[in-house]
């Protein structure tokens, strides 16, 4: 909430007519977010298939789409999000930059064309609390235009070093903020960093094991290296930000589509740390983003253990020469829960989280 806001007037409607705000964001699987670009007729033409084949449609109007384009991605979306039921499948938008000629046209054309499907529009390249403030007014005048009868949730991709700076309070910006997504190739651009990949890591980072000896010999003998994770402290912190706030982080494109094994790497850093999904460019990177997203049965078997050995919740017991307490039961409970929610609109998983016994 800004500072010169009043408490009582947060959650008020930003336009008359327009819908409540929510006062929380309700967790919805969403652990690939798969990006198409709707001026592609290939890809378009896979887009109804892939309904319930994945948690969230993307339909991508800012970079990846050619600039000669946009008109047509946005029109094609439009057709897509018209006649394509999407069922439990969300369906979300990436808007181009604020900056652009085309964000004020693709917010007005999309809230009148399909705005009753759409359930989250990404905002990319957000700088500060400023920028959220501008979607908010606007998506409440164009709901209230609309007739709209709930509101449209806004996720912000963190790609600039001055929207890391300003990350807590754009996640508190407004009672539609979802979430937030690591832009990691803008946000190295910005920083001037000197990778030059979609997200993952570099084999320049790293540490090196220490010499055996002092001298030169030892100094230039072979030494271990332990290749470092280049986006730690930047999805830490979006973590931070979006538990501060009640919303959702998540990892963010990783390009080496070929690499599939680094890829599942990096989502799987992700996911330990808190995030709750990535995105998918490309189909063979829903899997990966499946399988790294769902806890592992033998995760939710273990969670399941320490919270029947926990009875009541609290006090402190020896399971398999560890200790457990209610802190401990509390991290189970945020894997037991996540498969409950994950196992509600996935018939795969849940035939596998049901055959788990409790040893
Ligand atoms: C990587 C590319 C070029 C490889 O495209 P390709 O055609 O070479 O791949 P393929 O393996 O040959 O494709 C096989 C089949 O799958 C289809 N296909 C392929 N991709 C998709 C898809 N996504 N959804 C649905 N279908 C897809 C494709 O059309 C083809 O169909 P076919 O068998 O009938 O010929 C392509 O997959 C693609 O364009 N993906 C989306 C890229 C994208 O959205 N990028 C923007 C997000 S990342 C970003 O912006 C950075 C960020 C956050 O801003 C920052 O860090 O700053
Ligand atoms: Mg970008």
């Amino acid at each position: 909430m800004p500072a010169s806001q009043s408490a009582k007037d947060f959650f008020r409607p930003l336009a008359v007519g327009a819908p409540t705000p929510l006062t929380e964001i309700p967790f919805r699987p969403s652990r690939a977010i798969h990006f198409f670009d709707p001026s592609n007729a290939k890809m378009a033409a896979k887009i109804p298939a892939m309904v319930g084949t994945v948690d969230v449609l993307l339909g991508n109007l800012e970079d990846a789409v050619k600039a000669d384009n946009k008109l047509a991605a946005r029109e094609g979306l439009i057709t897509i999000g018209r006649e394509t039921d999407f069922g439990p499948t969300q369906l979300w938008t990436r808007i181009n930059s604020l900056d652009s000629p085309w964000a004020l046209d693709d917010l007005t054309a999309l809230v009148e064309g399909i705005g009753d499907k759409l359930d989250v529009i990404m905002v990319p390249k957000v700088q500060g609390a400023e920028d959220i403030h501008y979607v908010d007014r606007l998506l409440a005048q164009l709901e209230a235009k609309a007739g709209l009868d709930r509101p449209i949730l806004v996720h912000a991709i963190l790609e600039t070093a001055r929207g890391m700076a300003n990350v807590e309070e754009i996640c508190g910006a407004s009672p539609r903020m979802q979430g937030l997504s690591l832009g990691p190739a803008d946000l190295a651009a910005d920083r001037r960093m000197k990778t030059t990949r979609v997200g993952g890591g570099h084999p320049g980072y790293l540490v090196r094991q220490d010499p055996a000896t002092g001298d030169e010999a030892g100094i230039n003998a072979a030494r271990t290296t332990y290749q470092q994770d280049l986006w730690h402290y930047t999805i830490a912190r979006m973590v931070d930000a979006c538990a501060m706030h009640g919303i959702y982080p998540y990892y963010g494109p990783f390009g080496d589509i070929a690499d599939v094994v680094a890829c599942e790497d990096q989502f799987r850093n992700a996911f330990l740390l808190g995030c709750v999904g990535t995105w998918s460019l490309h189909p063979k990177q829903i899997a990966i983003a499946h399988k790294v997203f769902s806890p592992s049965v033998e995760d939710i078997a273990h969670a399941r253990r320490v919270v029947a050995a926990m009875g009541d919740g609290t006090g402190a017991v020896m399971l398999d020469g560890k200790m457990e307490d209610d802190a401990s039961l509390k991290q189970c409970l945020v894997v037991v829960r996540l498969a409950e929610q994950l196992a509600a609109i996935d018939p795969e998983l849940k035939k596998q989280y049901d055959a788990i016994e409790v040893g």
